[in-house]
């Protein structure tokens, strides 16, 4: 059996390229990225801004190929005639469409009369793409417009090939071997860009180079994407890539530790030896959560997240746990938050990247821990012990043990404390290791979080860079563990 061809047409449509004004560079980069995606570009028509011409060429394109692509005609003056050619091409009319004519307003503050209003004149039978902004990861604000297999793009270079990038799985041809390799950098792009640019001009016949930073990132600022079908070359690639680079700049980093967390937390475990403390550290709060899970159901439990390091480690942890004892468990963790006065909002951004990551109901209060709790039994009876990321450094806890009930003046649930025995740097080192998320306060030199009002950067992690701007090391780099509240007053 042959695999399915994968065929696209090219149309490029405007007077001004037929007439010199104008280079076509979109057909070019549509072949280079077409290509790469397994899909054979058969045929490039230019043709100018008319009606007739656009209709019996897409009709033509629309029989043969698997993808016709345009590009071009669709502006707000009266000689772009793109959607109009498209829609007549397939017997079809235009008229508003509701979603865009709303876009126009929101972008332009365009009405019904005036030109950008065009835009949102579209086939009856058309649908809306929208597309993923890659390096963001956001959904992008206007969609693609298409009619059956006939995919309107712009004809601005800029705006054509951000669109196509953000839509291009929607070209993927399914049956082609596609090889990728991903190298994260600590570096930023800019110190970096010359040895992207060597590399690329090497390799850039067979591997797409693409090169995404992410200023959030606690692990690496740039990550870089190699795309190809061959997989000779994407190593060649590769391997040039890492020659390159300064050692110590690339990071080895694990892009999903959490679809991974329980076979990675178990193996810790399991190979860890009777001397190694921090080993028995993670063995004794795996089988403290274990036992947790014997005692009581998962409606039973909640865990205390907050967004602080402690039960970052802790809920990772958690998860993995529950993970191992029930494989197929699809419910959600359920997680208590009691919001402080004045909550920083990198940490809220946290709590809510968490909930997601881990698929947590998250429990919600504001105000005094102690009423918060006291509502929390009120109103979510079933819960009857909180897992928490209390060490017995942290104040008032050197005398709590893994299962310590809440004091006598306090609403009662039973705590469990899994990291009790944790040193400042094991938490450090496990969240690390694992290329766990956490707060990015952390690497801004708070090593311990409350409230806005109360929190600061540690003084000891102070330090002046090279311009004479005072800046902070990130928490991990903290060496004298005693001084972790040195920023809490
Ligand atoms: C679920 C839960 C139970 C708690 N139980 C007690 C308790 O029994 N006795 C107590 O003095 N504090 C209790 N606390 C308060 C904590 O000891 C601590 O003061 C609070 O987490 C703030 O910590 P921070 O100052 O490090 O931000 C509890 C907190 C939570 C979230
Ligand atoms: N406001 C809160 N809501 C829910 N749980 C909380 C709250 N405050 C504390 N906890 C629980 O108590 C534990 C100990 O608090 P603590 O502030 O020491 O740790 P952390 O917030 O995880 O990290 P850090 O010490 O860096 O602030 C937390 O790990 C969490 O389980
Ligand atoms: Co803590
Ligand atoms: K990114
Ligand atoms: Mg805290």
């Amino acid at each position: 059996m042959s695999l399915r061809e994968y065929s696209a047409g090219i149309i490029v449509i405007g007077d001004e390229i037929l007439k010199g004004q104008t280079t076509d560079t979109n057909s070019h980069f549509l072949c280079k990225h077409l290509f790469t995606l397994g899909v054979k570009v058969k045929k490039i028509s230019v043709i100018g801004d008319d009606l007739e011409v656009i209709a019996k060429e897409v009709s033509e394109f629309s029989s043969k190929y698997t993808h016709v692509i345009t590009s071009g005609g669709i502006g707000p003056t009266h000689d772009d005639k793109t959607f109009e050619g498209v829609a007549k091409a397939f017997d079809d009319d235009i008229c508003p469409h509701p979603e865009i004519v709303e876009l126009c307003k929101q972008f332009w503050g365009a009405n019904l009369s005036s030109p950008k209003m065009k835009l949102a004149m579209i086939p009856k039978s058309a649908r809306l793409e929208y597309g993923v902004n890659k390096k963001t990861g956001e959904k992008n604000k206007f969609p693609l417009v298409v009619v059956n297999n006939v995919y309107i793009f712009p004809g601005v270079p800029s705006l054509m090939e951000r669109s196509f990038i953000a839509l291009e799985d929607l070209f993927k041809n399914p049956d082609a071997h596609f090889y990728t390799e991903e190298i994260y950098v600590q570096q930023d792009e800019v110190s970096i860009a010359p040895i992207l640019n060597e590399v690329d001009e090497e390799f850039k016949v067979d591997v797409t180079l693409g090169s995404y930073p992410d200023f959030h990132n606690n692990y690496y600022k740039v990550k870089l994407m190699l795309e190809s079908s061959n997989p000779e070359q994407i190593t060649k690639a590769a391997t040039a890539l890492k020659n390159k680079l300064p050692n110590e700049s690339i990071v080895n980093y694990d892009s999903q530790p959490i679809v991974n967390a329980a076979d990675r937390v178990y193996k810790l475990v399991e190979s860890c030896s009777s001397d190694d403390v921090y080993g028995n550290n993670v063995q004794k709060a795996v089988s403290v959560l274990e036992e947790c899970l014997q005692k009581y159901s998962l409606d039973e439990i909640c865990i205390g997240f907050n967004g602080g390091k402690d039960c970052t480690a802790l809920l990772h942890l958690y998860h993995a746990v529950v993970k191992r004892k029930y494989p197929g468990h699809q419910g959600k963790l359920k997680a208590l938050y009691i919001k402080s006065k004045l909550p920083f909002p990198e940490v809220e951004k946290f709590t809510q990247i968490s909930r997601d990551k881990y698929h947590l109901e998250m429990l919600h209060f504001e105000g005094r821990i102690k009423d918060s709790l006291g509502q929390l039994k009120a109103n979510h009876p079933s819960i009857k012990a909180v897992i928490m990321g209390t060490r017995l450094t942290d104040p008032y806890s050197s005398h709590l043990e893994a299962f310590s009930m809440t004091d006598a003046d306090w609403p009662q649930f039973m705590r469990v404390n899994p990291v009790l025995h944790w040193s400042y740097g094991h938490v450090w080192k496990f969240l690390r290791d694992l290329c766990l998320p956490y707060c990015s306060l952390y690497d801004r030199g708070y090593t311990s979080l409350g409230s806005m009002n109360n929190t600061h950067p540690n003084p000891l992690l102070q330090y002046v860079d090279e311009h004479g701007v005072l800046k902070y090391r990130p928490a991990y780099t903290l060496s004298d563990p005693t001084k972790e509240r040195d920023g809490r007053n």
